[in-house]
């Protein structure tokens, strides 16, 4: 079938090295998997290999044969598949318009030959083992299955050698296992597959071999079977990694917030949510466990004021804020990292110093005069640069600029540096790597310890049962069971998230 030869490349971002002399190969029929830190050169060496970027030098061979670089449609030819973190699908059109797009079969009189089209994707469909149906709407796909019309879509186009990155970051965990399979299937059939992803555990049951990068150079590779998570880590990061931080009880009873009926109506895009009714207190952790659109946004959004409530109340330290604007709560202490760092917490196109002062640039200290004190604000943003050890150091850069991790490492120094009564935290460490996921852990720690009230939604369940002191699973926007710290069951955890009723449920 294929096999991808990647030879001695370099790519240079300015004065960065994200790639220094990479080269590697992947066999047909091998599931490489490449690991590396956040802003290790993963994605960059990925988008050279799909011909989004050229490298500076080196070259990429399929079966021998050089690729022409830099040219997307020279490596789909040559039967490279790049499944990307962000889907490329377009909402309103059909799986099958999808698919075709730009390769649309013609009838003899050059029109569209839907038959063959329908056809072609049933059969491709059922040789790979992707369900699907082609007339959806993509708009009303899981995400796993808008991932699976990006899988058929590499194959419609041939693809031989599919690149997949971070392709479980968003996916459930039974949506995970459905991949695997797959992957497991392409593989048997001769297709070369590279995965890459920060999850220790999937690369240890997908992969054949590992590829370690680290600033921008392979550090390390081995067969999978050769390796465990703990050195995998210390190849990643240099050092050793608590994978497993865990946290002893700090919380106190004083209430922080209580929500009190809290009701949101649904609309054409969200579930309703509630009746809820819970209390967060001074140094607590209360996980929010629940499938990926079960209602936590909408819990996140209604206590930060981004949605209206339809019914109940809500107080902080006792005052009622529901009827207070998103700038008011978070001036009385509310901090928040959405789940989407790009498209809701971070302004890409504005610098990293801009970005730090994002909520507080209207008022002391960042205030002068009808302006901003340039000065005040820089400096602030670079002791958390340091502080949160975010890399590329240089707050003039533009946001864009940083990798997804060090993007939710300038997130959370931002939130915390405010010191909030109370953080709601969605996906803190989605697309993370080990060592930033330990750190971002220890903040969390510790910023409880030092008395903010955490709320903590996570699709992890390893992450909530480590941090939580108690858990809440959403179900359909209700809750559908809770459990203390001391009682949490990953099995009974798993059914409420599936919507099980449980035996007692103590609200
Ligand atoms: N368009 C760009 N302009 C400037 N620097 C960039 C650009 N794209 C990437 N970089 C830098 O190149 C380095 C490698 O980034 P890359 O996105 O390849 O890392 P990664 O290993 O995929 O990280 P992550 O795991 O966080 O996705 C980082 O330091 C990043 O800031």
């Amino acid at each position: 079938m294929a096999q991808l030869d990647v030879n001695d490349v370099t790519k240079h971002f300015g004065s960065l090295i994200a790639n220094d002399h990479i080269s590697f190969s992947v066999d047909s029929g091998e599931v490489l998997a490449i690991l590396g830190e956040n802003g290790a050169g993963k994605s960059t060496l990925m988008k050279i290999v799909s011909g989004f970027l050229r490298p500076d030098t080196g070259s990429v061979m399929v079966n021998d044969r050089s690729l022409r670089l830099g040219d997307p449609q020279a490596a789909i030819a040559a039967g490279i598949g790049m499944i990307h973190q962000h889907f490329m699908l377009i909402n309103k059109m059909t799986v099958m318009e999808n698919l075709i797009l730009g390769h649309e079969p013609k009838t003899f009189w050059g029109q569209l030959d839907k038959g063959r089209a329908e056809r072609e994707v049933r059969e491709l469909a059922d040789k790979f083992g992707l369900d699907i149906n082609p007339s959806s709407l993509v708009e009303n796909l899981t995400v796993g299955e808008q991932q699976r019309v990006e899988i058929l879509k590499a194959f419609y186009r041939g693809a031989k050698i599919l690149i997949l990155d971070e392709p479980t970051a968003l996916l459930t965990p039974q949506e995970t296992l459905g991949l695997f399979q797959s992957i497991l299937e392409f593989a048997q059939m001769g297709l070369s597959v590279v995965f890459i992803s920060h999850k220790l555990d999937e690369v240890l049951t997908i992969s054949d071999r590992v590829l370690v990068i680290r600033r921008g150079r392979v550090v390390d590779q081995t067969f999978t079977k050769d390796t465990d998570a703990q050195r995998l880590a210390r190849m990643m990061v240099g050092r050793d990694v608590n994978l497993t931080m865990t946290r002893t009880y700090q919380g106190t009873s004083d209430p922080v917030l209580r929500l009190e009926n809290l009701w949101l109506r649904a609309t054409p895009s969200t579930h309703s949510l509630g009746p809820i009714t819970f209390t967060l207190h001074k140094g607590e952790i209360l996980g929010v466990a629940g499938i990926e659109g079960n209602g936590q946004q909408e819990l996140a959004e209604s206590i930060v004021g981004i949605r209206e409530l339809d019914d109940g109340e809500m107080l902080l330290n006792g005052m009622p804020i529901e009827k207070l604007s998103v700038r008011k709560r978070l001036e009385a202490g509310i901090g928040y990292v959405p789940a989407d760092r790009q498209e809701e917490g971070l302004v890409l196109d504005l610098k990293i110093w801009e970005n730090f002062i994002l909520r507080d640039y209207y008022r002391h200290p960042y205030r002068r005069g009808m302006g901003i004190d340039q000065h005040v604000a820089k400096q602030h943003a670079e002791a958390a640069v340091k502080a949160f050890d975010i890399r590329p150091g240089n707050i003039e850069l533009p946001c864009r600029a940083l990798s997804g991790g060090n993007q939710q490492k300038l997130l959370l120094a931002r939130e915390i540096s405010r010191k909030p009564h109370i953080l709601v935290i969605s996906q803190p460490t989605r697309g993370l790597d080990v060592g930033a996921i330990e750190y971002v852990h220890q903040q969390l720690i510790a910023l409880a310890a030092a008395g903010t009230a955490i709320l903590l939604i996570s699709l992890e369940l390893d992450e909530l049962m480590r941090l939580s002191d108690r858990i809440v699973v959403l179900f359909r926007g209700q809750i559908s069971g809770q459990a203390e710290r001391h009682a949490f069951n990953r099995q009974q955890l798993g059914l409420w998230m599936a919507g099980q009723q449980p035996k007692e449920l103590v609200l």
